[in-house]
């Protein structure tokens, strides 16, 4: 059963992250990256129609030689997916969890973990944007609660009561101390354009470093053709308004970023060079009652006020609305009710959300395992496999076994179906809690 604490004001959040509340040693599992389970031609199916705000929560990795995608942008509770990056000093590794042959994502301390530590992992080699800011400046992934914070956890998560009590505006202002907000974090220009690159999200063992925010701008000479863009996708220049209908602009070809033609050709000007775009094709395949063609969107932006107010930084409290939005457009059946009711630490004028987890298909102590209790795979097929490790065996089931998460193995015949009917579902876990370090906007309360 897992039980998730959570401080939050639901709708107006900037910043999330899991931090345990009590201690793990090393190869404790931790949580299970939860999702849809999907095959590489609906990841890229999912990719195209999908706003960016969404793609992040889509994990890619191997299993038996294929591409494999566990799909967490709905929002079912799970903590999984709201565990951060830390490429220096992570405290948990993913690995690929094999039970009855069906791929699961399951995160293992790599070292021993503190109560009111965060829980991170290394997302691996890739440039993601929040690495182009200087190391030396705030780094979100090393928050550590204080000990009575961590007291005030362990209180809270032992109420049974639950409570509607709403946050007053000191309460909301000691959660903000626990960590940084997430928009103080310095992400230039370069780097906000950049997120919209930002696809695999496939570990890696080695450490890694992106490369400096000059070196970003080399990365996609963008191609551009003109398009119809959705509703929800705003032109990476001028983060312009999202229309009501689609909307006619400039899609880059090689990493999907989108920009009114007018921002687009001010933003090449700017920069000495041309501007130019394909006509795409694709306008052809689209219904004429979807969009509006030069959208009240495409107008606003040619005023030169916004093409020359280029935003300072990138806002995250947009995004993180956008992901609501998106998600709620996007997912008609209901959001699951594991997140239900709001507890309140009254002593310390703490909120949290207290969450109960739907029953599991296995026990926690079938995934609960050491370093050393691990030996290697010896059958013929799977020898060759790197990393790959036997778990103790759940009981009536077949063996479960535990790889990284970027091995693949092409050797083995499993289908794809049969992983994906497995779908990375439930997996239990106790003890860790997850903060929204709220924004103090008086407007939800
Ligand atoms: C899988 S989500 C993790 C949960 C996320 N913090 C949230 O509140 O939804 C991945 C996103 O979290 C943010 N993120 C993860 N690690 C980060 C870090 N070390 N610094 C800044 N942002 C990070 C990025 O916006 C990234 O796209």
């Amino acid at each position: 059963m897992e039980e998730a604490v959570r401080f939050s004001l639901l709708q107006k959040f900037d910043w999330r992250g899991v931090f345990s509340c009590t201690e793990f040693d090393k190869g404790d599992f931790l949580l299970e990256y939860r999702g849809d389970l999907i095959s590489k031609e609906e990841y890229e199916r999912r990719q195209r129609i999908y706003h960016d705000a969404l793609k992040v929560f889509m994990f890619e990795f191997r299993y038996n030689g294929k591409l494999l995608c566990v799909d967490a942008a709905r929002d079912d509770g799970s903590l999984g997916r709201l565990v951060n990056d830390d490429h220096i000093n992570p405290n948990s590794r993913m690995r690929t969890i094999s039970v009855d042959g069906k791929p699961h994502l399951c995160l293992f301390a790599t070292r021993s973990i503190s109560p009111g530590e965060e829980i991170t992992y290394d997302y691996g080699d890739s440039e993601w944007p929040w690495r182009c800011t200087a190391h030396s400046e705030v780094e979100p992934s090393t928050h550590t609660l204080s000990q009575s914070e961590v007291t005030d956890l362990e209180k809270a998560r032992s109420e049974v009561e639950p409570s509607t009590h709403t946050l007053s505006q000191s309460e909301v202002t000691d959660l903000e101390k626990v960590a940084p907000k997430k928009d103080q974090l310095p992400l230039d220009q370069d780097c906000v354009e950049k997120m919209s690159l930002v696809k695999e999200h496939v570990l890696n063992e080695e450490q890694s470093f992106c490369a400096p925010a000059e070196g970003v701008k080399e990365v996609c000479k963008h191609v551009v053709v003109t398009s119809a863009i959705s509703s929800m996708d705003k032109c990476a220049e001028c983060v312009g308004p999202v229309a009501a209908l689609k909307w006619i602009g400039l899609r880059c070809k090689l990493c999907s970023s989108f920009w009114h033609k007018s921002c687009y050709s001010k933003l090449h000007e700017w920069n000495g060079k041309q501007s130019s775009w394909e006509v795409s094709s694709e306008e052809d395949e689209l219904s004429d009652e979807e969009y509006i063609p030069q959208s009240e969107s495409d107008n606003q932006s040619d005023s030169s006020d916004e093409l020359t107010t280029r935003p300072a930084c990138y806002d995250q409290a947009n995004l993180l609305s956008d992901i609501q939005e998106a998600a709620a457009s996007k997912f008609s059946e209901p959001q699951r009710s594991d997140v239900t009711a709001l507890n309140v630490s009254k002593g310390k004028g703490k909120g949290v959300l207290k969450a109960r987890e739907a029953a599991s298909v296995y026990n926690e102590s079938d995934l609960l395992c050491h370093e050393e209790q691990l030996t290697d795979v010896e059958t013929d097929s799977d020898s060759d496999c790197s990393g790959e490790r036997h778990l103790p065996r759940k009981q009536g089931s077949d063996e479960i076994r535990m790889t990284d998460s970027d091995d693949s193995d092409p050797e083995e015949s499993d289908s794809d179906d049969d992983a994906l009917a497995g779908a990375a579902g439930d997996s239990s876990n106790a003890d860790l809690v997850l903060f929204n370090h709220l924004s103090l906007d008086n407007a939800a309360y």
